[in-house]
């Protein structure tokens, strides 16, 4: 562990050594981001009162691993409430132009002010369900965290894939389990390629896993 910041609020977890290796030189922004959701979060609905000591490992440096597996491109974050992880690959990927699709009004409010505060000019933010939100057919790849299981996810999330672009979806350890229930699904999008990523082995305690496919290219 180390702690580049003395004066951080009490209670917020010290930041983990993973921190530098998943952010790199992006670190002082991803720092600066966690340091004002472990300020903010709870009062504003963002993060429940458990999370204050777990805010790095739990949630962004948890995020912040899947930030290798996006390419350049347009990849669109359904359901991003506090960043997770759309904001914080935002931060780790420059390269690679992030929208965040949060229907609730207040968490919306809450990323808008993150990026200009942030200075991020690789994200939009747009209020909306996946739905809902105009972007059908548009996105190279789209993420997804604690939305909903994969047999609710995959059909608001597929369709707003361009053909051939990929969904890149963060799961538990029942990922297995949810692939099985979500097999019409997976059927009906016609998705290939479907695999689970297993990130952050040797880096991290508890291991990022992702869900991946690929809609069709035509
Ligand atoms: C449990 S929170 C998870 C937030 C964040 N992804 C994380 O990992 O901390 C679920 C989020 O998904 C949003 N959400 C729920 N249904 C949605 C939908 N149909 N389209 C887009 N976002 C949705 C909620 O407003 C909420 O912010």
């Amino acid at each position: 562990m180390t702690d580049q910041s003395p004066d951080r609020q009490p209670g917020l977890e010290a930041e983990p050594s993973s921190a530098a290796v998943v952010f790199g030189d992006r670190l002082d922004v991803a720092r600066a981001f966690t340091e004002s959701l472990g300020e903010h979060g709870e009062e504003l609905g963002l993060i429940g009162p458990l999370e204050l000591p777990r805010l790095w490992t739990r949630h962004v440096v948890n995020s912040g691993l899947v930030a290798p597996l996006l390419r350049p491109g347009r990849v669109g974050d359904v359901g991003s409430g506090a960043g997770l992880p759309g904001l914080v690959l935002a931060i780790a990927r420059p390269d690679v132009h992030l929208t965040l699709i949060e229907p609730m009004e207040r968490r919306v409010a809450w990323l808008d002010r993150q990026v200009a505060e942030l200075g991020l000019d690789n994200v939009d933010v747009v209020r909306a369900r996946a739905e809902d939100v105009k972007l059908k057919g548009r996105l190279d790849q789209v993420t997804a965290r604690a939305v909903s299981a994969l047999r609710t996810l995959i059909p608001i999330t597929a369709p707003l894939l361009r053909p051939g672009g990929e969904l890149v979806l963060m799961k538990g350890s029942g990922v297995d389990g949810e692939i099985g229930a979500a097999e019409k699904a997976i059927r009906k999008y016609r998705l290939s390629d479907v695999e689970v990523v297993v990130l952050g082995e040797g880096v991290v305690d508890d291991v990022t896993r992702v869900f991946r496919a690929r809609v069709p290219s035509d």
